[in-house]
């Protein structure tokens, strides 16, 4: 069975507009609320091949389930992982896989306002279509951003009548914070791959877990902090990152690990070198005694916690 296809064109018939740094974008009331209750609908949707755009599945285009996205998909059909890391396609090919994220985003989010009575729609309408996926600067601040630190948040829902004012919810789950899986089923089939037994287990995605596999962004801001767990970034990625944009020539050189000048070895000064250590350092906690591994530090399952996107 071969499925519809989905075109990826970005955010369709509206003008390029910037993504922000989710510090500000957090404070945007409309568009950070909508962004949080698209991401809500995203996760609740099926996780099975059925659901190809729902938030398991396209998930799991970076890495397991290992499976064809939006063709023939039977039980073992399985393959590599779509990700391409360490050639001159990591960059180019991450771009439109964000891309169809944001556009099931803006979908959801379209949708969700649709719902506000009449005397709202048309803000949280405008609102909905403006939204592009937030980023997570972490060379100039690699704390975990606060509004994506804490289990829960709050939400402000449509109400349904001609001129009734949305409501707050206090303490939902954070749809940033981790993604909860649905099916266990699903995960002990497609996560044994990776080899990892906790996340086999977990019901969550985690960062830095401890012992009891409880997740501690405290300790992301401390490794990726701290010069002698990070000991190419001295205190901040903010100069090496400086140096890679303004000195650098190359793309491959820029880009991705695989580039060589003639001599063996990776390249561990480019883009890609930094964002594999902000994968791992997310992931893994390793200053707590008997810790675990952590979904960012793993291609095949990072796209699962939504700090990935
Ligand atoms: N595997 C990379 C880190 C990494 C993890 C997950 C990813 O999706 C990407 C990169 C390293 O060892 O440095």
């Amino acid at each position: 069975m071969t499925m519809k296809t989905y075109p990826i064109t970005g955010v369709a018939s509206q003008a390029p507009r910037p993504r922000r740094n989710i510090n500000d974008f957090a404070q945007d009331p409309l568009q950070w609320n909508l962004f949080l209750q698209a991401l809500i609908n995203l996760q609740s949707q099926g996780e099975d091949t059925h659901s190809p755009l729902g938030y398991y599945q396209v998930a799991g285009v970076h890495g397991t389930p290992y499976i064809p996205w939006m063709e023939k998909a039977d039980a073992d059909d399985r393959a590599g992982d779509y990700c391409t890391h360490g050639t001159a396609l990591f960059l180019t090919w991450h771009r439109p896989y964000l891309l169809l994220f944001e556009q099931r985003i803006v979908e959801e989010a379209l949708t969700i306002a649709r719902n506000f009575s009449d005397k709202y729609r048309a803000e949280y309408e405008e609102a909905a279509l403006n939204i592009r996926i937030p980023y997570w600067d972490w060379a100039t601040d690699s704390d975990v951003p606060q509004s994506i630190r804490f289990a829960e948040t709050d939400i402000t829902l449509p109400e349904v009548g001609s001129d009734a004012p949305p409501v707050t919810r206090k303490g939902v789950p954070n749809p940033m914070y981790s993604y909860k899986f649905k099916t266990s089923i699903r995960r002990q089939r497609d996560f044994s791959i990776v080899g990892v037994q906790e996340m086999v287990a977990w019901e969550e995605t985690k960062r830095c877990p401890d012992e009891k596999g409880i997740s501690h962004p405290e300790i992301v801001d401390r490794q990726l902090r701290i010069p002698t767990v990070n000991p190419t970034a001295g205190s901040s990625f903010r100069d090496p990152i400086y140096k890679l944009l303004t000195l650098v020539g190359s793309y491959g050189a820029f880009g991705n690990t695989g580039w060589q000048t003639g001599r063996p070895g990776p390249n561990n000064i480019s883009l890609e070198h930094y964002h594999n250590i902000i994968h791992t350092f997310t992931g893994t906690n390793y200053i707590e005694e008997n810790s675990k591994e952590g979904h960012m530090s793993e291609v095949g399952v990072s796209a699962f916690d939504p700090i990935f996107w």
